[in-house]
């Protein structure tokens, strides 16, 4: 079915998605998602904050996790399969992904784990890491945006913080994929003037 399908993944872009990933700890690519996929995921997103599904995400693992939505103000619901056809299409997008990465780059990942994320204008996230400290197993990071035309005034720009560099900004434009290394890349999230939404998962490996 993937072969026939607009969402199959073109090879050579991926080796050089994973090669930019080795090399400078981050990648992304504009056209990632097919855009009717990207408009049915945002519809989904912007109906399950309408109806209240979302909830506002936590900061930290298990006992140690709190509410601060001075750290973090985005609302959050993580994806489960059967949710939606148009999630399924996308966990299986993922699904293809996660095995070209482990081709190119021998890094073990065998699971997958997403939410949607809404931030209203003015939520953001401050800089953090997203490999937690007692747990190693998220391996690369993965962000989709769902916004329709967004312009660089409006703000919201994903801000890395590459180790050394100066940092690079990357506004959160639909149907747009930033890769990068859970445990190596200082990031953060600006406050927009408008709703941002977003697919934020990550990649991990079976803990050691
Ligand atoms: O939405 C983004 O650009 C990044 C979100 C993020 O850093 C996170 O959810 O950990
Ligand atoms: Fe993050």
């Amino acid at each position: 079915m993937l072969s026939e399908s607009p969402e199959r993944l073109d090879e050579t872009l991926l080796q050089l998605m994973a090669a930019s990933l080795t090399k400078h700890g981050w990648s992304q690519q504009n056209i990632f998602l097919p855009a009717d996929l990207t408009l049915a995921l945002a519809a989904e997103c912007r109906a399950l904050a309408l109806v209240g599904a979302l909830n506002l995400a936590a900061v930290g693992r298990g006992a140690a996790q709190t509410v601060r939505g001075d750290i973090r103000g985005d609302r959050i619901l993580w994806l489960k399969a059967g949710q939606s056809p148009a999630c399924d299409r996308y966990l299986l997008i993922m699904e293809t992904l996660r095995v070209m990465l482990n081709r190119s780059l021998f890094l073990g990942l065998d699971e997958y784990e997403s939410h949607f994320a809404f931030y209203a204008p003015g939520a953001s996230y401050h800089p953090h890491l997203d490999r937690f400290r007692d747990d190693d197993s998220r391996t690369v990071s993965v962000v989709i945006y769902l916004n329709h035309d967004w312009l660089p005034e409006q703000g919201g720009a994903l801000r890395l913080h590459p180790a050394g560099q100066v940092s690079e900004d990357i506004a959160p434009l639909g149907s747009r994929l930033v890769l990068f290394l859970s445990a190596d890349m200082l990031h953060e999230v600006l406050p927009a003037t408008r709703d941002r939404m977003s697919l934020a998962g990550w990649f991990r490996r079976r803990p050691a």
